[in-house]
């Protein structure tokens, strides 16, 4: 029988994908992330908050494409901070930005199999990763098409489809639905919480019944801080019939936002 060591005996202290505790983070001069505390683990976790909230700004530093401002930041078991080398946290991350890049002449095939070269994917794996990927949302019929072809839904789909190619261990996804059609929106639920069944997801949105759906966990951030971290039942029920809104989760959104502001 095989001795395990201490460490695989040990409990393990830090199971959160993301640990933020007072994190500030600057957008141009404007610290929009403003002293946020955050802990995130597997699973679907929805980012709601209205225009301006600083949620583009939070995905961008736990992408690690902008560095905090202040506060501590701890990714996958990893503290981020300036002397970080951040090559191993990449691997295992996904992002979704809401404005992408992509060269117009490449297929779709080839933007994904690129971003997984980036992503520094072992290279016999990619070939299938991108089929795998491409596959999941609904792309595959789309493969060999050029991505300056491609609707925007699709387009979106293509970004979807090079956020998971390496199977993340953190997936941050900015606005994923916009674009897409009714059709495509349920199918993307779907796909989130089969995701958030190994993975931890972060997705942002302003469609609360995507986040009701899809969703394990709900987030609400206004001016840079977390106002709100539930279950969707909680958000359903914070809502009254006199707050504005079509469902019990739009009513819960605008009686939480009301209630801080009017404590503000
Ligand atoms: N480059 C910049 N220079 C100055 N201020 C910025 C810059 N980028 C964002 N901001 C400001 O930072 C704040 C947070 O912006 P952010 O894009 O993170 O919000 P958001 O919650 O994603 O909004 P939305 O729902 O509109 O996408 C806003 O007040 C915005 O005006």
């Amino acid at each position: 029988m095989r001795v395990m060591s201490a460490a695989e005996t040990a409990p393990t202290l830090h199971p959160w994908r993301v640990h933020t505790e007072g994190l500030r983070v600057r957008a141009g001069r404007h610290l929009a992330v403003d002293g946020l505390d955050l802990a995130l683990r597997t699973g679907v976790h929805g980012l709601l908050g209205p225009n301006g909230a600083g949620k583009t700004t939070l995905m961008r530093a736990l992408a690690t494409v902008v560095k905090p401002a202040g506060g501590s930041l701890t990714l996958l078991g990893t503290r981020v901070d300036g002397r970080t080398d951040l090559r191993g946290v990449r691997r295992g991350l996904g992002y979704l930005p809401q404005q992408f890049g992509f060269y117009p002449r490449f297929t779709v095939r080839e933007f994904v199999e690129y971003m997984a070269w980036l992503k520094e994917m072992p290279r016999h794996a990619v070939t299938d990763a991108v089929q795998r990927a491409l596959d999941r949302v609904g792309l595959a019929g789309k493969a060999d098409t050029r991505m300056k072809a491609l609707s925007g839904g699709m387009l979106r789909r293509a970004g979807i489809a090079q956020a998971i190619v390496n199977d993340p261990e953190l997936l941050l996804l900015d606005e994923p639905t916009v674009g897409l059609d009714p059709e495509q929106r349920l199918d993307f639920r779907e796909l989130l919480r089969d995701l958030g069944t190994d993975s931890c997801v972060l997705v942002s949105t302003h469609l609360v019944e995507d986040v009701v759906a899809a969703c394990s966990d709900v987030l609400l951030m206004n001016e840079g801080r977390l106002l709100f971290q539930s279950t969707p039942e909680d958000l359903m029920a914070r809502g009254g019939q006199d707050d504005p809104g079509d469902s019990p989760a739009e009513r819960g959104y605008s009686a939480l936002l009301r209630q801080h502001r009017s404590n503000a």
